[in-house]
């Protein structure tokens, strides 16, 4: 990356990335009126790899999140998945390509059962293709929502409470239940925006550990917004990190951390948890950027 800091095994990472299957984000640029919210953005998030997009509040991170998942059009600049142009493309025909979200904010049905909510994982892939089969699903395709919602929901061990209803859950199981989802759409990379919201330092750990286990197994490749920084240094491969709207650095999880190029960015927003006795190293405990911290002003 063009940032100082950046060594030679990072810049190797950055060209290999590109040339993997995935996500190719290229020149991107995200205005709403006269206000820049992404400015000329490239990152990649490759299939079979954790890719983690951090930044202070309001550094822009939902909205290329919204951008590639097709709820943004960009005034400039262009989406790839495994090649394919998607800059324009409509939310259900990145859904059938393989490209599936989460949301900051949990979004379950609370009066469906954790087994109805999962199966509409299936079904809105299945949507993707035609909107009908939402409506009338083919004796085979019900069949296969059903599997799939079982797969998933035994992935992420909540098969006791398959029968129970969304919105008698707590937290924790809520946010498993938005993951069993996604899984059921057997979606190549999904894009996960603060997942472990919500969670406290042991579910997190726990949910960290589901996700390296579900790329491990599944083969598929997560873009994920975080604010935790236990998760960033313990889950993901690489990292982008944007400042209004600017990418300020990219690189591995550990030189994230000890970028003084993105301690920077974070001052005056909320505790890095990086250590002040020893910069260069990661902190033991890098803890919390700024989940709670004050919304900053743009210029
Ligand atoms: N719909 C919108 N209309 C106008 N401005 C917007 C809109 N959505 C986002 N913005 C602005 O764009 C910038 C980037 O916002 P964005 O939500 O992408 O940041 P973020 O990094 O996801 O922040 P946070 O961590 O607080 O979720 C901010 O200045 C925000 O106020």
């Amino acid at each position: 990356m063009s940032s100082p800091s950046a060594d030679t095994t990072a810049t190797l990472q950055i060209r290999e990335r590109k040339d993997l299957p995935g996500l190719n984000i290229d020149g991107l640029t995200i205005r709403f009126g006269g206000h820049t919210a992404v400015n000329h953005l490239t990152m990649s998030a490759p299939i079979g790899q954790v890719t983690g997009l951090i930044g202070p509040n309001g550094a822009g991170k939902s909205t290329t999140f919204n951008a590639c998942s097709g709820s943004l059009t960009p005034a400039e600049g262009s989406i790839t998945f495994d090649g394919v142009d998607l800059t324009k493309a409509p939310e259900s025909k990145r859904a059938h390509l393989g490209i599936g979200r989460t949301f900051q904010r949990i979004e379950l049905f609370d009066s469906l059962t954790v087994r109805e909510n999962v199966q509409l994982g299936r079904e809105a892939r299945l949507a993707g293709t035609s909107p009908i089969t939402q409506l009338l699903p083919r004796k085979g395709e019900r069949a296969m929502v059903a599997e799939a919602a079982e797969r998933a929901m035994e992935q992420c061990g909540i098969l006791d409470v398959a029968g129970a209803r969304a919105g008698r859950l707590s937290t924790g199981q809520r946010r498993l239940v938005e993951l069993a989802r996604a899984l059921a759409g057997d979606f190549r990379l999904l894009l996960l925006d603060e997942p472990s919201s919500g969670l406290d330092h042991s579910e997190s750990d726990a949910f960290t550990a589901l996700l390296r286990q579900v790329v491990a197994e599944n083969g598929i490749g997560i873009l994920i917004v975080e604010h935790d920084m236990n998760v960033i240094s313990g889950l993901c491969d690489y990292a982008y990190v944007l400042d209004f709207g600017q990418l300020i650095f990219e690189g591995l999880p550990r030189e994230v951390l000890s970028s003084e190029i993105v301690r920077k960015a974070y001052l005056g927003t909320e505790d890095l948890g990086i250590s002040d006795a020893d910069e260069t190293d990661p902190p033991a405990d890098p803890g919390n950027l700024n989940g709670t911290g004050p919304h900053r002003d743009h210029a």
